[in-house]
C-alpha cells in the first residue's frame, strides 16, 4: 500500500482533536474532510477509517507505541507507525516514521494480545462493570463483536417507496445492498458509500438507521389509528419508523427535553414526508400531565450508557465515565416512572435501550414494576440484541401493558 503524507497528516489533526480536544470522532472527521476538496471518496474513506481504528485500538497503540496522553503530535504519529505495521504495511521512508521498531511493535502485540483489556482497547472501570454484569464469556465475545467496523445500514421509508424498488435504484447508482428476512425494510450496503449525498436520500425515500434499530418501532405493534406518544425522541429515528408503519395516519406526539433535537426531527419529517407527527418541548411536567391516560402506545428509547453501539462511537469508549452510568440509570427510571401515566388502560408501552448492560435494561423495567406507578402494567415480552449474535448493534426492549 502507497501511503501519502497529508493523509496520515489528516489522521493525526483529526486524532488530537478527539483525544486532546475531547471532539467527537464523527465531527472532528467530517470537519477534517472539508480540509481539502481534491481528495476523492478513497482518501476520504482512508482518513475517516484509520482515524476510527486508531480511536478504537488506542489503549493498545500507545501501549505498544510506549506513549501516554495528552498525546504530542509525534506520539500520534508513532500511534499510526503502529497502525501500519499491524496492518502488515510496509512503514513509508518518512521523517516522523524514522528508525521505528516495526519488530518491536509486532513482538509486543503478541504480549499484550493474551490481554483482553489490551486486546479489545477499553478501559478497566469498562471491563470490570461489564463482566460484573454479563459475565466474562459473554462480555469477551461481545466486546470483540463491538469493536468491529459496523455496517451501514438503510432503513426504506415505505411511506414513498418500497425496499425492492429502492435496491434497483441504488444499485443504479452502483451501491449494492443485501438484504435480511429479519429485518423486513433494511437494506446492508455492501461496501460504504456516501449514501447521504444522493437525490434518493434528498427525496427521503430511506434514512441510515442499523437493523437493530429498526427492531424497536415494529416491537410497539402500533397500527394506523392509534394515538402514540415517542417521549424521547431526539432528532426523531424511531419517530419516522413509527410514522411509516402507522401509514401516516393516527397521531404521534414526540417529545424531548431538547428544542434543537426536535427542530431536527421536524425537517426529516418533512423530507421523509410523515404528516402525522405533532412535536412537544418538554419544559415542565405540564406537557406530560396533559396526556395523563390519552395514549394507545408509549415509546420510551431512554437515553443510556450506549454501550450496544460502540461500533459506531468507538470514542465513547474513553469519554463514557462511570458517574455518568449512574446518573442516566436515575433518569431512566424517573423517565419510566412520570412517561408512564400517558398510557391509557389496556395500551401499552415499549423500554428500549442501546445498552447492553442489564441494570439499564431488565434492572430498570423490574424496578419499575415493583414501584407504585409500575403496578398497574405486566410485563408482556422482552428482547435483547447482541452484536456478536445477531450480528447488529445492541439494543434491549420490553413491551409492558397496562391493566
Ligand atoms: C436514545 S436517545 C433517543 C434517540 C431517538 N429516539 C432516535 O431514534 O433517534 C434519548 C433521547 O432522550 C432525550 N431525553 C433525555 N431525558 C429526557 C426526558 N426527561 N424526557 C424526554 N426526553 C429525554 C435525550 O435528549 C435524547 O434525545
Amino acid at each position: 500500500m502507497r501511503f501519502h503524507h497529508n493523509l496520515l497528516q489528516a489522521t493525526v489533526d483529526a486524532l488530537h482533536q478527539i483525544f486532546n480536544d475531547g471532539k467527537y470522532a464523527d465531527q472532528a472527521i467530517q470537519k477534517i474532510l472539508k480540509r481539502d476538496t481534491r481528495w476523492g471518496s478513497r482518501d476520504r474513506g482512508f482518513i475517516a477509517e484509520t482515524t476510527y481504528d486508531i480511536v478504537r485500538y488506542k489503549r493498545l497503540y500507545a501501549e505498544i507505541a510506549s506513549v501516554k496522553e495528552p498525546f504530542k503530535p509525534a506520539d500520534l504519529w508513532r500511534m499510526t507507525a503502529v497502525w501500519i505495521v499491524l496492518k502488515g504495511y510496509e512503514i513509508p521512508a518518512w521523517e516522523e516514521y524514522y528508525n521505528t521498531p516495526v519488530r518491536r511493535i509486532k513482538g509486543r502485540f503478541d504480549e499484550l494480545s493474551s490481554i483482553r483489556k489490551y486486546r479489545e482497547s477499553i478501559p478497566d472501570w469498562m471491563d470490570e462493570l461489564c463482566v460484573a454484569e454479563l459475565g466474562e464469556e459473554l462480555w469477551t465475545a461481545e466486546l470483540a463483536a463491538l469493536n468491529k467496523q459496523a455496517d451501514v445500514v438503510l432503513r426504506t421509508n415505505t411511506l414513498k417507496t418500497d425496499r425492492k424498488t429502492l435496491k434497483e435504484k441504488l444499485q443504479a447508482l452502483e451501491i449494492a445492498t443485501t438484504t435480511d428476512d429479519r429485518f423486513p425494510d433494511a437494506l446492508i450496503l455492501e461496501e460504504r458509500a456516501n449514501v447521504f449525498q444522493t437525490q434518493l436520500f434528498q427525496d427521503g425515500l430511506f434514512e441510515v438507521q442499523d437493523a437493530g434499530s429498526q427492531t424497536i418501532a415494529p416491537y410497539l405493534r402500533v397500527d394506523s389509528g392509534l394515538r402514540v406518544m415517542d417521549s424521547c425522541a431526539g432528532a426523531g429515528g424511531k419517530t419516522l419508523h413509527l410514522a411509516a408503519i402507522m401509514e401516516n395516519k393516527g397521531q404521534i406526539i414526540a417529545t424531548d427535553i431538547y428544542k434543537n433535537k426536535l427542530h431536527e426531527l421536524k425537517r426529516r419529517a418533512r423530507r421523509a414526508g410523515a404528516h402525522n407527527i405533532e412535536s412537544r418541548h418538554i419544559d415542565s411536567t405540564k406537557v406530560i400531565k396533559k396526556l395523563d391516560g390519552k395514549m394507545d402506545r408509549l415509546l420510551i428509547d431512554a437515553p443510556c450508557s450506549g454501550i450496544g453501539v460502540l461500533r459506531r462511537n468507538p470514542d465513547a469508549k474513553w469519554k463514557l465515565q462511570p458517574e455518568f452510568i449512574e446518573e442516566i440509570k436515575t433518569t431512566q427510571q424517573e423517565i419510566l416512572q412520570s412517561y408512564s401515566r400517558v398510557v391509557k388502560s389496556g395500551g401499552s408501552m415499549v423500554y428500549a435501550t442501546c445498552s447492553i448492560l442489564p441494570s439499564e435494561n431488565e434492572g430498570q423495567v423490574e424496578a419499575f414494576l415493583k414501584s407504585e406507578a409500575g403496578s398497574t402494567f405486566t410485563l408482556q415480552e422482552s428482547q435483547s440484541l447482541l452484536a456478536h449474535k445477531d450480528g447488529f448493534d445492541g439494543f434491549y426492549m420490553a413491551r409492558l401493558l397496562k391493566n
